[in-house]
């Protein structure tokens, strides 16, 4: 465990690093345990900070930003048209395309809006998140759902092949579903490891037996009526949503990873 925190912090650093702006007036703050080594690089610059606002995805994101002596401002308090000049996050899995898998820890709605706000967003996470296709380590898709919904929503689930999907308890079951900070529940879906694009330019079939290319499966259920938002992150990579009329995308630009030998592996994204 020791070592899974020194990769985590060591990929912070290098993502920090490498795409910390020098002079940034807006910054992306998202939610984990990998953010808390984001926050603690950006302190260890020694830049002066006084002029930058931090906009948390989150209760706990925000009380990281305050904790440091960082200002936090929120999504919805931001001056119309502010464009964030980098938002930092952890991710539970990315593949080969840099597509994400998020919410393992209650929190992907409000960072898929902060991250789609960034120029740049950036990935930070230890080797056991990356993968080549999603859902090869990390098992299910987290799925922010309004409560009365969420029985509807399960079925809907079923029905595009999730075995066994769940509504996510606390710890202790006996204290009932686990709430996101916008109250609402999450659905816990399982699915087969996501197909590629790569895998259907090779003859794979999107949704035969459960199998989704990436981006059909966060469509399809964010389709069902009752989600509020889908754990996976993919589409558009930041260059691709600004050339589109956008600002920045689902996809981080570049991910970080902590390998166990004590070195960084990084994975960009080629256009
Ligand atoms: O719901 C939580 C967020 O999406 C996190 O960014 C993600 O679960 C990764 O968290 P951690 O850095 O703790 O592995």
């Amino acid at each position: 465990m020791a070592d899974v925190e020194a990769a985590k912090r060591a990929a912070a650093q290098t993502a920090v690093a490498n795409h910390y702006p020098k002079d940034a007036r807006w910054v992306g703050i998202g939610s984990g345990s990998t953010i808390v080594y984001v926050v603690e690089a950006i302190k260890a610059l020694g830049v002066d900070t006084s002029a930058t606002r931090y906009v948390p995805t989150g209760y706990q994101s925000r009380q990281l930003v305050v904790g440091a002596g960082l200002t936090a401002v929120e999504f919805d308090a931001l001056p119309a048209g502010t464009v964030l000049d980098v938002a930092f996050d952890g991710a539970d899995e990315v593949d080969d395309d840099l597509n994400c898998i998020k919410g393992g820890g209650a929190c992907l709605f409000q960072e898929k809006i902060v991250a789609m706000q960034a120029k740049e967003f950036i990935c930070v996470a230890d080797s056991r998140k990356l993968q080549s296709r999603l859902l090869t380590n990390w098992k299910y898709v987290p799925i922010e759902v309004a409560p009365m919904a969420a029985y509807r929503v399960l079925n809907k689930l079923k029905e595009l092949g999730s075995v066994d999907p769940i509504i996510r308890t606390n710890l202790d079951p006996k204290e009932g579903p686990r709430k996101t900070d916008q109250d609402f529940f999450l659905i816990d879906a399982p699915f087969p490891i996501m197909l590629t694009q790569s895998d259907i330019v090779a003859g794979k079939v999107s949704g035969k037996d459960g199998a989704w290319e990436v981006n059909d499966l966060s469509k399809k259920i964010k389709e069902i009526v009752g989600v509020l938002e889908v754990g996976i992150f993919s589409g558009l990579t930041g260059p691709q949503a600004s050339a589109a009329g956008g600002i920045g995308g689902q996809r981080p630009v570049a991910a970080y990873f902590g390998m166990p030998d004590g070195s960084v592996s990084v994975r960009k994204a080629s256009s």
